[in-house]
């Protein structure tokens, strides 16, 4: 019996190329034994809505082609499921943080031959209060810069654009008073921000949470205590390696369930978008989607400094794009 996929992609993202591929994409996976149909996004939250339908439907594949933002759109309509579909990738979006994360080619035929191939890689899921997550998640005045970083800046100069958005926003990054409970322990103090990090790929910065597993069952927590502009400046400096997690003000540990509450009014930052403000519980859904990826097959063959170098690979194609 065929196998049957839904394609759900955003027209308006990497530059619309999507759309023009359409029919040879199609085709490709009309030879592999898969029927196709698809579906055009219109506008924000649609794509959830499509992945709800598509479980109705009882699909074999959902295929998400757009940014992070419509992944995580398809991942939130699919999360809540019994029986999940498995997901396809098509990266088209400026900065593809899960796409790298899991080694998905930039190109589009390319990525469809991994969804073809068939390899599978658990991956876990994020659930924060009542939504879902796949890439990071955080909170505190440093992490508003990267759903401020407009989107135009981010198309021209990708990862740059937070660099750029955050040297704006210095003076008003400030710290806040929180209280974080992570899998039975406490901190409490004032605070720059706190991350929680699924992915080791986040907004083009590798290194942030440079031991992310993303099918660990576990988070990667950072807390950036209160610091004053040198140090932030010395911090920023070191997380370009990796090495600021060894920094006395940077908490740096692992954790399955996170509580994080604040007197002050602190918004938070889903996979790169505004997601209310505190309180919020972050729990970890060990394995919980089935993705296509041969990341587990290259780790497995090659080793994991073949996996980090596909991934600055990977990168540097997509800034250069
Ligand atoms: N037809 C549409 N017109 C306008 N906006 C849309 C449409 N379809 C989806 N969107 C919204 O656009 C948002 C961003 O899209 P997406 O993440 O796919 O691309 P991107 O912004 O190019 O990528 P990146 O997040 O990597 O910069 C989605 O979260 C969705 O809410």
């Amino acid at each position: 019996m065929k196998k049957r996929a839904r394609i759900i992609y955003n027209p308006t993202s990497g530059r619309e190329l999507f759309k023009r591929a359409l029919p040879d994409v199609l085709i490709k996976l009309e030879q592999a034994g898969y029927e196709t149909s698809a579906h055009a996004t219109t506008s924000a939250g649609d794509a959830t809505q499509a992945a709800k339908k598509a479980l109705e439907y009882d699909y074999d594949v959902i295929i998400a082609a757009g940014g992070d933002g419509t992944l995580n759109e398809v991942i939130n309509g699919i999360a809540e499921a019994k029986k999940r579909p498995k997901l396809g990738l098509i990266p088209m979006g400026t900065v593809n943080d899960f796409g790298r994360a899991l080694l998905i080619p930039n190109d589009i035929m390319e990525a469809v031959d991994t969804i073809i191939k068939g390899d599978l890689v658990p991956v876990d899921v994020g659930k924060m209060n009542n939504r879902y997550f796949i890439n990071i998640a955080g909170g505190g005045k440093i992490t508003e810069v990267s759903y401020e970083a407009p989107s135009k800046l981010k198309t021209m100069v990708g990862p740059l654009a937070y660099y750029i958005k955050g040297l704006e926003m210095l003076p008003q990054i400030k710290a806040t008073d929180i209280r974080i409970e992570y899998d039975g322990n406490v901190f409490q103090g004032e605070a720059m921000m706190f991350l929680i990090g699924l992915t080791n790929s986040i907004g083009g910065f590798e290194k942030l949470v440079p031991d992310a597993d993303i099918n660990d069952g576990n988070f990667t927590l950072l807390i950036l205590e209160k610091v004053n502009f040198a140090e932030l400046g010395h911090i920023m400096t070191l997380a370009s390696r990796g090495d600021h997690i060894h920094h006395p003000k940077v908490h740096y540990t692992k954790a399955k369930n996170i509580n994080v509450s604040s007197f002050e009014q602190i918004q938070l930052n889903v996979d790169g978008e505004f997601g209310g403000v505190l309180p919020a519980n972050f729990l970890n859904l060990k394995q919980h989607i089935q993705v296509f990826s041969k990341l587990e097959r290259i780790k497995r063959e090659h080793g994991i400094e073949t996996v980090e170098k596909e991934r600055e690979r990977l990168q540097e194609e997509q800034v250069e794009e």
